[in-house]
């Protein structure tokens, strides 16, 4: 199974974004992840496209974007064009998934989907032959730097059993609270992974964070 780290934005210094990048590129990281926050599907506004666009030229790592906004169709092909490689819409958003992860890979995505952490694992058993990735949040989505949820590990092993009894290829992605404490006990439970915003930014070594986090 792979050991991805996708490093979260939300916790880096935007006064310094173009520096904040830079150690992407040098880093471990496999992806850059990118959270999209409307006010209305979750209680924060975090940034939106002209971040997205800025920063595209100089990233060297894929785009992983986490949609935390009702109504997610509607920006399918604004998030491509964007130059988003993945893109995640939440369950709890979306009336018509199948339609709408149809939609994502029609514009040459990866799909996926993420569930809040009250949201059974077990609803995702008609769709998860079709999607890329599920993102499993261990905070309640909106903020970074909350306590992780310890029931995330009993959704990663159902999920992982899903996937193998259905004969999916789906990545199982972590968000939220993930630091050097829990980042093994994910992966020996099931998890591709790992999302994290102030355990990377907000260390003293970033690079070295990101390593431990690959390597945990
Ligand atoms: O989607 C979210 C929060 O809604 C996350 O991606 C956070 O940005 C993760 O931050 P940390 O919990 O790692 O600080
Ligand atoms: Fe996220």
């Amino acid at each position: 199974m792979p050991r991805l780290v996708s490093p979260s934005l939300l916790a880096a210094d935007f006064l310094h974004l173009e520096k904040e990048i830079e150690m992407i590129n040098k880093s471990q990281a496999d992806w850059l992840h990118l959270d999209i926050m409307d006010g209305v599907f979750v209680p924060n506004i975090s940034y939106g496209i002209p971040v997205l666009e800025s920063i595209k030229p100089l990233l060297k790592k894929p785009m992983d974007v986490h949609l935390m906004i009702v109504d997610p169709d509607r920006y399918v092909e604004v998030f491509r064009k964007a130059g988003a490689e993945i893109l995640t819409v939440h369950y709890e958003a979306c009336p018509h998934l199948h339609r709408t992860i149809q939609h994502i890979k029609d514009n040459g995505m990866k799909a996926g989907v993420s569930l809040n952490p009250h949201t059974p694992v077990s609803l995702l058993k008609n769709i998860i032959n079709d999607v890329d990735m599920v993102l499993l949040m261990s905070v309640n989505p909106g903020f970074g730097g909350q306590k992780f949820i310890e029931n995330t590990y009993n959704k990663v092993i159902e999920l992982r059993k899903m996937i193998e009894q259905q004969g999916a290829s789906t990545i199982i992605q972590i968000d939220g609270g993930v630091d050097s404490t829990n980042a093994k006990a994910l992966y020996d439970a099931g998890a591709d992974c790992l999302v994290a915003g102030s355990a990377v930014f907000r260390s003293k070594d970033p690079l070295l964070a990101i390593e431990g986090l690959k390597n945990a």
